[in-house]
């Protein structure tokens, strides 16, 4: 990564403490739990991953939405946790959220230019004119038209509305937003043009996006880098190209493999992951993917791997991550092809390595259906 880091975050921990209804101990959702990135000036970030695994958790830490339980923010190189109430207003006219639902989200009571208005004012940006400009102007800059800010948001469309968030999170300058499922709730046919906004805005004001999306062609489209999160963790980051090319993890490798293939007219090929994504109150002991990784090994039960650096900025947390091309073999390769087999033999041999207990039993893992198909 060239970019000049805008966004760090160091160890950072979120844990959510809920109280038993009746009787019993509190229970502690580990929510996020140990997370470490640097974002770089002028990119766009994608954070991927199951629902429930962390990722708004994640992007309300990181503009300080909400406290963390431990873990540093820091913005431009300082940290956010131990800002004054006036540098906390500042910091909130820079970091700015456009949020998933664009119904709930803009107050109905209000019109649209006092909506789009109200940032400045809060932050106490420029006079009553100046600010009446700059909401016209950015209404325009969204594909609006400046007459539109003395109406209401019902009389709008879903993909007006959210242009509307977009003029609303843009229109104090700031130098990072992050969307949080900024399209999702949009038709498809929508989804685009809002994209496009997002990207020409980013484009012109040299902003930094964080994007939280489950769609990966959104993603593949949009970001520089993306992180893959499992259960509170960073588990693969990378390079966009790099990650859709040889995903290194395969919690990454499983989540590629279920987008649908967009063939016409073809039955989609939508391949769940196997299993539910474990509780957070208790994650699994090792790497916590293994309780639904096909290549699980004893080692991965009982020892956490770390994020480790593969080369050219990319980075995953897997025992295995180290040779992309032992990643690409599954036990079902062996029936098909001598050089699938042979890559098999490699595998093993690795596994052997990692954990020489499995050795002898290589070949009933041949057995084990492939967890992915
Ligand atoms: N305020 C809260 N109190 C208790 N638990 C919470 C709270 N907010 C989030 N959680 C829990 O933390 C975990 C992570 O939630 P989070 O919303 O960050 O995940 P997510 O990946 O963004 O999911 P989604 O894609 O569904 O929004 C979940 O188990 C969620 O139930």
């Amino acid at each position: 990564m060239s970019h000049t880091p805008i966004l760090q975050a160091r160890g950072l921990k979120r844990h959510f403490v809920t109280k038993a209804p009746f009787f019993g101990d509190p229970t502690v959702v580990r929510a996020v739990d140990g997370v470490d990135l640097t974002i770089g000036e002028g990119e766009t970030f994608a954070i991927v991953g199951e629902s429930g695994c962390g990722k708004s958790t994640l992007a309300r830490l990181l503009v300080r939405l909400i406290e963390p339980s431990e873990g540093q923010v820091a913005y431009q190189g300082n940290d956010i946790g131990d800002l004054s109430e006036q540098a906390l207003r500042d910091l909130r006219a820079e970091l700015q959220f456009i949020f998933q639902d664009p119904f709930s989200s803009l107050n109905p009571r209000m019109t649209v230019g006092a909506l789009i208005e109200e940032p400045l004012r809060t932050h106490g940006i420029g006079t009553l004119e100046a600010r009446s400009t700059a909401v016209a102007r950015i209404l325009t800059r969204v594909g609006l038209r400046p007459e539109h800010a003395d109406r209401y948001p019902h009389e709008f469309s879903g993909g007006q509305r959210q242009r509307i968030g977009i003029a609303r999170a843009l229109v104090s300058g700031p130098k990072v937003v992050i969307g949080d499922e900024p399209v999702s709730a949009l038709d498809v046919s929508i989804q685009a043009q809002v994209i496009n906004i997002l990207e020409d805005l980013r484009d012109a004001f040299g902003l930094t996006l964080i994007v939280i999306a489950h769609d990966l062609a959104v993603i593949r489209h949009m970001s520089d880098r993306v992180a893959v999160m499992y259960l509170g963790k960073i588990v693969e980051v990378s390079p966009t190209d790099a990650l859709f090319r040889s995903p290194a993890h395969p919690y990454t490798e499983a989540l590629l493999e279920a987008i649908p293939i967009p063939t016409v007219g073809a039955r989609k090929a939508h391949v769940a992951i196997e299993g539910d994504l474990p509780n957070p109150i208790a994650p699994p002991s090792g790497c916590r993917f293994h309780t639904r990784c096909p290549y699980a090994i004893d080692t991965c039960r009982t020892e956490e791997p770390v994020l480790r650096d593969l080369g050219d900025g990319h980075q995953a947390a897997c025992h295995f991550a180290g040779d992309l091309t032992l990643k690409r073999i599954k036990p079902g390769d062996l029936r098909r092809t001598p050089a699938a087999a042979r890559r098999f033999d490699v595998y093993s041999a690795a596994r052997a390595r990692t954990d020489p207990a499995k050795t002898q039993h290589s070949s009933s893992r041949e057995e084990k259906p492939h967890a992915y198909r």
